[in-house]
């Protein structure tokens, strides 16, 4: 079943969607945190179930997304209009990313929720946050292209709960491979960086 965008449900919807989405985020934080007694724990889960059910009353079959076209339309507007992935899946981690040119940056904080090592981000999770990045980069330039190759070098660890920025650039463009290079970065010291191939898939149905 294909998916839903946001261009095909209404505005309120949609910020009610985004609103939810953020809630939950804050949920799934406290959950993985509480030190509250077992009864009371316990309970909880059992409120969040009846929530489970509240929702669960009408679904779509999948998470609502943006349309491919969100990302150029955020470029559209410049470096200070930015582009929110996965605004609407709690799962996902989100990033405010903002484009210039053929770059892209953002800044976020990583909580527990994407712990690896004690103290420290799981590799997955910023791999996760390069390929968002890169691959938004792409799609903001129009192109309908997906990872092929993403090369990550794990240089430093990456510290949890302070500001991490994040750098992307397109590197260049030859038939339907783009190359793309980004980088993770705390304090000015770099953690991760990447390198990504996306292959265009233009005329591709599925
Ligand atoms: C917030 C939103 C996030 C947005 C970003 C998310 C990005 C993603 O995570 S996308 C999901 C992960 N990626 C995927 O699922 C892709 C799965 N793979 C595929 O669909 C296909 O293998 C695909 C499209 C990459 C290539 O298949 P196909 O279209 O048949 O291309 P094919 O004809 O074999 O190759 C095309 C060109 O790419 C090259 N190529 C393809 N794959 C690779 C590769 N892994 N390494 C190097 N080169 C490659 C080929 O050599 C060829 O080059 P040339 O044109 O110079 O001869």
């Amino acid at each position: 079943m294909s998916a839903v965008t946001t261009s095909e449900v209404g505005h309120d919807q949609v910020a009610a969607a985004a609103e939810l989405t953020e809630a939950t985020r804050r949920l799934m934080l406290a959950a993985a945190t509480t030190d509250l007694d077992p009864d009371e724990v316990r309970a909880a889960g059992r409120a969040m179930d009846a929530l489970t059910r509240t929702l669960s009353a009408r679904s779509r079959p999948r998470a609502l997304r943006a349309p491919f076209d969100g990302p150029a339309d955020a470029r559209a507007g410049g470096p200070d209009s930015p582009w929110r992935s996965f605004a609407y899946n709690p799962q996902a981690f989100p990033l405010e990313m903002h484009f210039d040119g053929r770059s892209a940056r953002a800044r976020t904080t990583a909580n527990s929720l994407y712990e690896g090592p004690p103290g420290l981000v799981h590799g997955g999770f910023t791999a996760h946050l390069l390929d968002s990045l890169l691959g938004t980069l792409t799609q903001s330039l129009g192109l309908r292209a997906v990872t092929a190759t993403l090369d990550l070098r794990y240089l430093a660890p990456t510290p949890l709960d302070v500001p991490l920025d994040l750098h992307a650039r397109v590197v260049d463009t030859t038939g339907r491979r783009t190359r793309a290079e980004g980088w993770i970065e705390h304090d000015g010291v770099r953690t991760v960086e990447a390198h990504g191939l996306f292959i265009d898939i233009t005329g591709r149905t599925r």
